[in-house]
């Protein structure tokens, strides 16, 4: 028997006939329906199935007309005329779509004769499963090129402007923590460079082409901090997302976590951390799944660790761990030297973002500034700058002009005082702005005095003033603190 079938198989053109004779039978058989045309377009053959889809209980009464009149919509005279087949379209009828397949007909010298079509499934609706997940893997992909696009370093060494003492130390250690793969611990306060320092660290380093990841600790309610570092299983949270979801220890694999406000992380989570540093592993949340994490600790603060640890707020092995290189960001008030050199940087940015002419500062403008404190630092800098450059309408800013904004952040927190200060200006405030101003100018004046009496702590000076410390981050963002 099986000799029998390789002989009847080693015929070649027996072959080639059985296989298109099963082709035809099994498509017309197993399809919605099979349609045939010649050269006109017209129908010569059209099966029983097809037929009655488009109204002709008898087939053979279909037989000579324009295959539009048979199937509006066919694209079967297409086929004829071109000699091309469709592979794979969708045709519109009446009740509903079918998935077709229009190939030519061509005679033993390749001539086309007309065409034959087949419309292989009809039920699209069945199909919906197939591409709903279709479209969620796609989408899935899009989310995740999306999510890692951004991820590349946004700054580079020599970014970071200034050339006094403080801050070349602090860029020689940064290219010597580029060389090496240790965690690195960023201290300094809020403003002056930590996520700039991070960024070009890693992208000096030999990770440069792999993720850089960033989440603010301090801005992130501690119920979501979990989730949010090592992600968690399907429907292991009752949050908004029950999918489940890829933490940012998993997406920095390879690359670098920067962890800001590290000394805001709680206990428990301490914990956690310690061991991915130890073991390159975690477990998400509700997951029994082992995920491998190589990624490269980069930790920020601007609050004292040593201190958090003595009061026990921070775990003592977690601080050795992360304290292996440590690089201190000196305050801008410690380092007015820089002051001309950052302010020259970032009116090239004012000029180049707002499209206006470079403005410049006097002398006396640029001494006011040596001269004040700067609790926001350098993003203080740059928001009391854009001010002065949107509001002044000279080139040049000398320091009468820059007083009303950087006078505007000048206060303490001491109440009496600052009423007592502000007695003066009151009347310029009522004149010049509007209620809403004024009680902007009065928030900023407030949170940058709670934060300069803080050493520019964002946690601390939250405490002081009874504020979380996620909405201090937010407010400070929205007033340009
Ligand atoms: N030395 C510097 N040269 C140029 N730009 C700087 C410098 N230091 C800080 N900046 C700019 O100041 C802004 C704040 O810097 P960055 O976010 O890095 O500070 P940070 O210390 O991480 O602050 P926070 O603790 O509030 O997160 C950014 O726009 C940054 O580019």
């Amino acid at each position: 028997m099986a000799t029998e079938v390789g002989t009847i198989l080693s015929d070649y053109s027996y072959v080639w006939g059985r296989a298109m004779c099963s082709l035809f039978e099994t498509f017309n058989h197993s399809s919605e329906g099979t349609l045939i045309v010649d050269r006109q377009a017209r129908v010569v053959w059209i099966n029983e199935k097809y037929a009655a889809h488009f109204g002709f209980s008898d087939p053979k009464t279909a037989i000579g007309l324009d295959c539009e009149a048979v199937i509006p919509n066919s694209l079967m005279r297409e086929v004829v005329e071109t000699g091309k087949p469709i592979l794979l379209d969708i045709l519109e009828t009446e009740h509903e779509p079918f998935i077709v397949t229009r190939l030519p007909l061509k005679d033993d010298s390749g001539t086309t004769i007309g065409a034959i079509g087949f419309a292989l499934f009809g039920k699209l609706k069945a199909l919906t499963p197939f591409f709903s997940q279709y479209s969620r893997l796609h989408a899935e992909l899009v989310g995740t090129r999306d999510a890692l696009t951004p991820r590349r370093p946004r700054y580079g060494l020599s970014d970071f402007v200034g050339t006094s003492p403080a801050s070349m130390e602090v860029k020689r250690l940064a290219r010597r923590a580029a060389q090496v793969d240790f965690p690195v611990l960023l201290l300094g306060e809020t403003g002056t460079g930590k996520e700039l320092i991070a960024h070009s660290i890693h992208g000096a380093s030999a990770r440069t082409c792999k993720p850089f990841v960033a989440v603010n600790i301090a801005a992130i309610p501690d119920s979501l901090l979990e989730v949010e570092l090592f992600g968690a299983a399907a429907g292991a949270y009752t949050g908004a997302d029950r999918k489940g979801r890829v933490g940012k220890f998993e997406l920095a694999s390879d690359g670098t976590l920067f962890l800001d406000e590290i000394g805001d992380m709680p206990l428990p989570l301490q914990s956690k951390l310690l061991r991915v540093l130890q073991e390159k592993e975690f477990e998400p949340l509700g997951s029994n799944r082992v995920v491998a994490s190589n990624a490269r600790i980069i930790a920020a603060t601007s609050v004292a660790l040593a201190e958090l640890v003595a009061a026990h707020r921070f775990r003592a092995d977690l601080y050795y761990r992360l304290n292996v290189l440590t690089i201190r960001t000196p305050p801008l008030r410690k380092r007015a030297h820089d002051i001309a050199a950052l302010s020259d940087m970032i009116l090239d940015e004012l000029a180049a973002n707002h499209h206006i002419g470079r403005p410049e500062l006097s002398e006396d403008a640029l001494q006011l500034l040596r001269e004040h404190a700067w609790p926001g630092n350098v993003r203080e800098l740059r928001n009391t700058l854009e001010r002065a450059v949107l509001f002044a309408d000279r080139q040049c800013i000398d320091a009468n002009m820059l007083a009303a904004f950087v006078n505007d952040i000048d206060a303490t927190v001491a109440e009496p005082e600052f009423f007592r200060k502000q007695g003066e200006a009151c009347d310029l405030v009522i004149n010049e702005t509007s209620y809403e101003n004024a009680l902007r100018m009065f928030e900023k004046r407030f949170l940058s005095a709670a934060l300069r009496s803080e050493d520019g702590c964002v946690s601390k000076a939250a405490a002081r003033i009874g504020i979380g410390r996620a909405t201090f981050y937010k407010k400070m963002t929205a007033l340009g603190i």
